[in-house]
Parts: C-alpha cells; sequence; structure tokens
C-alpha cells in the first residue's frame, strides 16, 4: 500500500529477475521458450519531494542526478511521434526510432550528458522515455520526486536485469500516476490488467536497451511464476500451472557480454545460412516444447508423489541438446564450454543462459544427488574463477512492496 508522509506520496515497488530454461535466441525467431522468475529483484522507491527537483539514484550503475523539475514537466509536454495517418495517443501507435531519437536530444538540453557512460545514459534514457510517455497527456500530475533504484541482479550477464529494470520504472510510473488521479492508497498489488499495460511500457524500454527483443524477459519479470511463450502462437504466453519445485545452481563466467549485439549475430548467421539456422531454430522449438510437456509432468507429480527421476533425466538430456544448439549458433564462449564440462565431469548438466557469449550457466540438480559429487564439482568451478550461488525459480512478479 503506498503511504502519504505529510501530503507526500511514497511508493516502493520490485520486480524480479529471469532465467531462461530453455529457447532462448529461437524466442526471437517465434520458436517456444521456456522461462521463470527468480528471487533475485529490481526495486524502485519514489518519493514526493518539496525541493522543486526530480533526483534519480541508480545504485548499481552509479548514477545520480539531480535534475530542474520545470525542466522535466517542459520536456514531458513536447510531442510524441505517432506512426503514419494516426492521431490517437496510444503505446501501441508510437514511432518507437524517431521518440528515442528525439528523447535523447532532449535530455542533452536538461542534462549534462557529456559526463555518462554509455550505460548511464541508456538507462537515463529509458527512463524519461518511459516517463514522458506515460505523463504526456497528464502532465500537470506530475509533483517533485525522488527515485532510488537498487538490485540485486547482475547487470548484463543473462538474469533480465534490463528487464527488471523496465519493468519496476513502468510500474512505478504507472502506479503514481494511477494515485495521483484516483487516490487509490489501498491498493497493495497489481491486477493482471496492470501487468498487460506494464508489460507494453517495459517493452517499449527493453526495445531501447535490446533493440527487438522477444519480450521474453519483460513478461516474466511482469508476471512471475514460470511462462511459456511462443509469440506465433494463438496465445502469446502461457503461465504454467503446477510449476515444478527445481534444484537450481547459477554459474557466472564472470565474462561481460551484450544481448543485443549476440541476437545480432544470430541474425547474421542466419542471413548467411537461412535455412541451416532454420532447422537449428526448429530444434530448439522442438526441445522447449517437449520440455515444457515435462515440467509440467514433474510438477504435477512433485505434487502426488510419485517418482520423477526419469522425467528429470529427460530433462537433463534436453538441457544438454539446447545447449549444443546454442553452440552451434555461435552464442555460447569457452568458458561456458568449459563450464558445461566440468559439472559434466561430475554428472551434472548445464547450460548458458539468457544471451550467452558469457554471463550465466545453469545446472539442474537431480532429487537425491549425492552430496560429495555436488561438493566436488562446486570447489572445481570455484577454482576456475566461476562463482556459483543457489536460485529459486518461480515467485512472484513486479508487485507493490508499499
Ligand atoms: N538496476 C539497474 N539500474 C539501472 N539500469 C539498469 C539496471 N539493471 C539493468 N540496467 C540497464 O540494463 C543494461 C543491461 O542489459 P543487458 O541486456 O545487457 O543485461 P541483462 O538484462 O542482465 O541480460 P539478459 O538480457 O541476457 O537477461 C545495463 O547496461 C543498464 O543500462
Ligand atoms: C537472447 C534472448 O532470447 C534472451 C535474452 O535474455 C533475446 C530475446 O528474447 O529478446
Amino acid at each position: 500500500m503506498a503511504c502519504i508522509e505529510g501530503n507526500s506520496i511514497k511508493i516502493k515497488v520490485s520486480a524480479p529477475g529471469k532465467l531462461i530454461l530453455f529457447g532462448e535466441h529461437s524466442v526471437v525467431y517465434g520458436r517456444t521458450a521456456l522461462a521463470a522468475s527468480i528471487n533475485r529483484r529490481t526495486s524502485l522507491e519514489l518519493c514526493e519531494n518539496v525541493e522543486n527537483r526530480i533526483t534519480i539514484t541508480m545504485n548499481k550503475i552509479d548514477l545520480n542526478l539531480s535534475l530542474n523539475f520545470s525542466d522535466i514537466v517542459q520536456l514531458v509536454k513536447e510531442n510524441v511521434p505517432l506512426m503514419e495517418n494516426n492521431s490517437d495517443f496510444s503505446i501501441k501507435l508510437i514511432d518507437h526510432d524517431s521518440f528515442t531519437r528525439l528523447t535523447l536530444e532532449r535530455i542533452s538540453r536538461v542534462v549534462d550528458v557529456s559526463n555518462l557512460t554509455d550505460q548511464q545514459k541508456s538507462s537515463l534514457l529509458v527512463f524519461v522515455f518511459l516517463l514522458h510517455l506515460i505523463f504526456h497527456n497528464n502532465s500537470d500530475l506530475l509533483q517533485p520526486f525522488n527515485i532510488v533504484i537498487n538490485s540485486d541482479l547482475s547487470l548484463g550477464a543473462g538474469t533480465g536485469s534490463s528487464a527488471s529494470y523496465c519493468v519496476c520504472v513502468s510500474a512505478a510510473l504507472l502506479h503514481y500516476r494511477t494515485l495521483r488521479t484516483s487516490c487509490e492508497f489501498d491498493k497493495t498489488n497489481f491486477t493482471h490488467e496492470d501487468y498487460k499495460i506494464i508489460n507494453e511500457y517495459a517493452y517499449a524500454g527493453e526495445r531501447i536497451l535490446h533493440g527487438k527483443p522477444s519480450g521474453l524477459d519483460n513478461t516474466i519479470c511482469v508476471n512471475g511464476s514460470f511462462v511459456e511463450m511462443n509469440r506465433i502462437g494463438p496465445k502469446e504466453f502461457n503461465v504454467i500451472e503446477n510449476p515444478p519445485l527445481i534444484n537450481l545452481i547459477l554459474i557466472n563466467s564472470g565474462v561481460p557480454r551484450n544481448t543485443s549485439q549476440l541476437v545480432q549475430k544470430v541474425a547474421a548467421l542466419k542471413n548467411r545460412n537461412p535455412s541451416a539456422v532454420d532447422n537449428i531454430l526448429n530444434a530448439m522449438d522442438d526441445v522447449s516444447k517437449t520440455a515444457s510437456d515435462l515440467l509440467k509432468k514433474i510438477g504435477a507429480s512433485q505434487k502426488s508423489c510419485t517418482s520423477f527421476e526419469e522425467d528429470f533425466q529427460r530433462l537433463e538430456e534436453l538441457i544438454v541438446m539446447n545447449q549444443g544448439l546454442l553452440y552451434s549458433l555461435g552464442v555460447s564462449h569457452r568458458c561456458l564450454d568449459d563450464i558445461c564440462m566440468i559439472c559434466n565431469q561430475q554428472g551434472l548438466n548445464a547450460k548458458l543462459t539468457g544471451a550467452g557469449g558469457g554471463g550465466f550457466a545453469f545446472t539442474v540438480l537431480p532429487p537425491n544427488f549425492d552430496q560429495g559429487k555436488l561438493n566436488t564439482c562446486l570447489e572445481s568451478l570455484k577454482s576456475h574463477g566461476y562463482h556459483c550461488s543457489h536460485v529459486v525459480l518461480g515467485g512472484d512478479g513486479v508487485c507493490i512492496d508499499s
């Protein structure tokens, strides 16, 4: 529930990161993917102030800005370019590329961007872009405020820090606008209708950071739980009922990489070898669909306490196949291959997650897995410089914390 201190609105929202179990990259081309939220979150606190300024603190990227409030109100009132022949204002009709360019120009009028890193500039651009869109027709509702953004997620490593960031900003600004218009101060949760709107705005933010993303990352960060996505299916995504309890270890290769460059790398490979790459993508689709059926079965059998060891073995087989297919698309990395090999030496199976090229891999622990072998595997990964951590899959999506 939002709180009011004096006459000032204060809200806090948070959104989880995500882990793609199957189908990264192929999902960009309309194939099936399976992902889950993880128990690491980004949070955003917004608190109105009386100082006539908007202050922005993004701790993960060392960004601290204090902007003149009237400059921002002026900026938000400026035109938003729409696609041809449309006069209605709606997020679906915005000419995204022109609006991104214009927003960048407008930002440089109110902030000295020459001192900012590219990363700070991109995150600020997303924030101002979303603020502009959300308050464009309601600029009189804006009041000076401070925002502070924190995150438990590693940036640029495959666990959806960018989507989690875009979801938080969209959710906080949309919720703030609602409070300024309808004073729903007793609202404690977002509705499914809110989820849909937050997702649309978050996707627009992700487009700035990622070019042409599939929308899987923001969808999972909004909805939480386990999500199966197939963009060309009748329904874009399904939240999986009876999600399985999976013991999963995240392994950080420590190799930095850039999601949009890796997506472009696959696009270039596909351009040069359309038929071969299509066959790889189709195989990935098959693997994801089979994995999705298996995960639903594992979830159900866990509940009824029947044996699921065999299903687990099949799941591991699919992990190995998916990693092989990603390797053939050129998005693995020497360190990711090394991680898979170290896990395999102890009877575990691993694959990269997210865009690849570095970042995280994961391995799942089969039921009753030998503790000694696990310890040996973790020691070996550590001695090669790979950091391991346990994550819980499938928690809450975006929510109002206070
Ligand atoms: N907490 C945050 N505060 C501000 N900006 C953030 C935050 N988290 C992410 N970002 C923005 O998102 C960018 C990271 O996006 P990128 O796609 O490279 O990584 P990722 O989302 O962690 O990986 P993947 O898309 O493979 O899951 C950062 O460079 C930054 O611009
Ligand atoms: C590589 C990719 O499939 C996942 C990035 O987390 C890109 C996307 O879905 O937009």
